[in-house]
């Protein structure tokens, strides 16, 4: 009977580790690690909120700074408070992201660049329906065509890295880059762009020890997000509190630690995880355990995720039911 009992357990230990042996023979690419002390960090939307928490943390942990936004006096109060509080002086470069030659200019001004962060983002929630296209357009050129405009500038210097240790590119997403939310059409599309891309670009630049990083942080306080929930649709908002809101200093740690750690997605709260495991699809990964932990998760996460839609459809469904109640006008029937 004892015996049955230790074959058991045998098997339960075995079966896992084995898988865990397995993971660990065929990861790629395998792990690195990117010491950001003494190497050059840009960071694109540096003067407010994530990037500006970056920039100040990337600052005291001994990393030489420059922060790129449109806004130069934004810029000079940023440069000032990092210089208050951490007595070092960043450099700042005034440019818009759309613009690929002032983009080139700051870039070349600012001198090769260790590990760039692309994190300048604009988000105008509204239902597609009622978006300008020229909205539409311009969360898709800052958020998506901005980054290429970056990535391509900053290659080549990047490549040509004096001291030849591992670089980084690092892309802001967003929890919309994971999963389509309502409000969130044009938005979302430009985050989940930036996914395609990161995917894409680290098996051009591996060869160039360049490893590349996805951050998908969820609603996050910041005077972007104190703008965005001025017109912010009920909807949005309902269906983006299923994720915890975060400080903007909590996203920035979570995203450098992840940075220099090489991770490719990086989640920055527990519903983070849950969406990385549910949306893990064929994206590297370099954590043995996080690799474990995604096979085993997969069939349980679905099942979460249908859920998710239950619930967010559920409340679309008593939302529309609810406003079509307050307009005697309307006596459509609700399509569900
Ligand atoms: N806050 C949140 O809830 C979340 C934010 N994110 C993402 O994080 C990133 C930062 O967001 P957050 O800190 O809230 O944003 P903020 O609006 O607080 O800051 C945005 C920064 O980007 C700069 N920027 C905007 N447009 C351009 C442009 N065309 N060219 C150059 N710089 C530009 C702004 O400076 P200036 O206006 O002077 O150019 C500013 O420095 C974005 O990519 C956002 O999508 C992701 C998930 C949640
Ligand atoms: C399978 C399990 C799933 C688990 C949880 C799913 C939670 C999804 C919530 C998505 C929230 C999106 C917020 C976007 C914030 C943002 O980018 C704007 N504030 C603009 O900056």
């Amino acid at each position: 009977m004892a015996s049955i009992y230790l074959l058991f357990l045998i098997l339960i230990l075995i079966i896992p580790l084995s898988l865990l042996l397995l993971l660990t023979l065929i990861l790629r690419p395998r792990p690195v690690k990117i010491p950001i002390k003494g190497r050059h960090v840009f960071i694109t939307g540096g003067s407010s909120g994530i990037g500006l928490a970056l920039a100040h943390q990337a600052a005291s942990q001994g990393a030489r700074v420059s922060i790129l936004a449109r806004n130069p006096d934004k810029l000079e109060e940023a440069r000032n408070s990092i210089r208050l509080s951490t007595g070092i002086d960043v450099s700042v470069f005034s440019a818009d992201v759309r613009d690929y030659d002032a983009v080139q200019k700051a870039i070349n001004e600012a001198g090769p660049i260790d590990i760039l962060i692309c994190n300048q983002g604009v988000f105008i929630p509204q239902e597609l329906e009622s978006q300008d296209l020229e909205t539409v357009k311009f969360m898709m050129d800052v958020n998506l065509m901005g980054t290429f405009h970056l990535i391509k500038a900053a290659l080549p210097g990047m490549k040509n890295r004096k001291d030849r240790g591992p670089g980084s590119i690092a892309l802001m997403s967003s929890q919309a880059g994971q999963v389509g939310i309502y409000g969130y059409t044009a938005y979302s599309a430009s985050k989940f762009g930036l996914r395609g891309l990161g995917e894409a670009l680290q098996q051009e630049v591996i060869s160039d020890n360049i490893h590349v990083s996805l951050i998908f942080p969820p609603d996050t306080e910041t005077p972007g997000l104190a703008e965005e929930n001025k017109k912010r649709p009920e909807l949005t908002s309902i269906i983006a509190a299923s994720s915890g809101a975060l400080k903007a200093d909590e996203v920035a740690k979570k995203a450098l630690t992840g940075i220099k750690s090489g991770t490719f997605i990086i989640p920055c709260n527990f519903e983070g995880l849950m969406l990385s495991l549910a949306t893990a699809g064929l994206c590297p990964q370099r954590s043995p355990l996080m690799a474990l932990l995604e096979v085993v998760a997969a069939g349980v996460m679905r099942v979460v995720a249908l859920f998710f839609q239950w619930n967010w459809y559920g409340s679309i469904e008593r939302w529309t039911a609810q406003r079509n109640g307050k307009d005697h006008h309307v006596g459509g029937r609700l399509a569900f």
